[in-house]
């Protein structure tokens, strides 16, 4: 269970002089998918909303004494609001404004994901990320069905990409770029959250490892050099010996599965995703090792490809 709590912060505008600057109520703490509700008390003022991307995009809102306006959590992450100075002097106002926060919402987490993502359970008890990092988890098979909407309001965002894309098309670069387009929105729509990315894990099957690759140093190469601060997860513990295979220890089944994780790979992707949770915020934690040692490796190609 999840302890939830109410904060409130209170205004006084003791005459027409009074205001307040232009913000965001997007404090870590507040739940995502929460209500924002204020009470106006007294002498009626303009609430002035303006959208964060295109300024020019205002609108206004007339909050009478005795009344209550409603915003979105998420609308936090899009607009911003504040309080002019009023022409004419009608006395005092007050105002209540109602956050709905939890303890650890700072730490607040979405995972999108494959079907390797669909065991990772938030909530509380056993075989959950426990209370003090709430969240949610989304199934995406593809590129295409991820929603950066979804991913507002998470103060940390993990996008894992499976082999379903590159398994279907002859361009894992191709591929690449339409996450990176997913990622780029993703970033302008949440540009105060921690946004990390997978690589591909690599697979039993060395043709989809050398997609992989492909598609891994694109993606690379983008978050390397772009203006976002985009993480990355270290999956270089997932190869095998000759480091070009997934290790036959994360394996559903013991190898007979060559793509799906079993329960120590499970634990395995629980376990980075947790500690980049807990990294102290630098941005920029990479691994490049999926690109620089996860090189195709002749002699278990031929072992292992099918
Ligand atoms: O006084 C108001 O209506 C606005 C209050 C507000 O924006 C806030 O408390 O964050
Ligand atoms: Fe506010």
């Amino acid at each position: 269970m999840l302890c939830r709590a109410c904060a409130f912060v209170r205004h006084l505008y003791p005459d027409n002089t009074s205001h307040l600057p232009e913000h965001s109520d997007n404090e870590p703490s507040i739940v995502h998918g929460s209500n924002i509700f204020t009470v106006s008390i007294g002498a009626t003022r303009d609430v002035n909303f303006r959208r964060s991307v295109t300024p020019e995009d205002e609108r206004v809102v007339t909050a009478e004494g005795n009344s209550l306006y409603i915003m979105s959590r998420i609308s936090q992450n899009t607009w911003k609001h504040r309080i002019n100075p009023a022409a004419e002097n009608s006395g005092v106002r007050y105002s209540l404004t109602f956050h709905y926060v939890t303890k650890h919402n700072g730490n607040a987490t979405i995972v999108i994901g494959d079907s390797n993502t669909r065991f990772l359970k938030f909530g509380s008890g056993k075989g959950t990320f426990g209370d003090k990092l709430p969240g949610k988890r989304v199934l995406a098979f593809t590129i295409d069905q991820i929603k950066p909407e979804e991913c507002s309001g998470y103060q940390n965002v993990f996008i894992h990409c499976g082999v379903n894309d590159i398994r279907n098309s002859g361009n894992p670069d191709a591929c690449a770029n339409r996450l990176i387009g997913k990622l780029e929105k993703i970033c302008r729509l949440c540009p105060t959250s921690r946004v990390n990315v997978s690589p591909i894990l690599p697979t039993r099957l060395q043709h989809l490892n050398q997609k992989a690759i492909v598609f891994n140093k694109t993606l690379f190469n983008y978050i390397n050099t772009c203006n976002s601060k985009i993480g990355s997860l270290d999956f270089s513990g997932f190869l095998d010996e000759n480091r070009s295979l997934l290790d036959k220890r994360f394996c559903r089944y013991q190898n007979e599965d060559p793509i799906h994780l079993g329960s120590t790979g499970i634990f395995t992707l629980a376990s980075i995703i947790r500690a980049k949770v807990n990294s102290p915020v630098d941005g920029r934690l990479y691994c490049d090792v999926v690109t620089q040692k996860f090189v195709p490796n002749l002699r278990s190609q031929s072992a292992h490809s099918s």
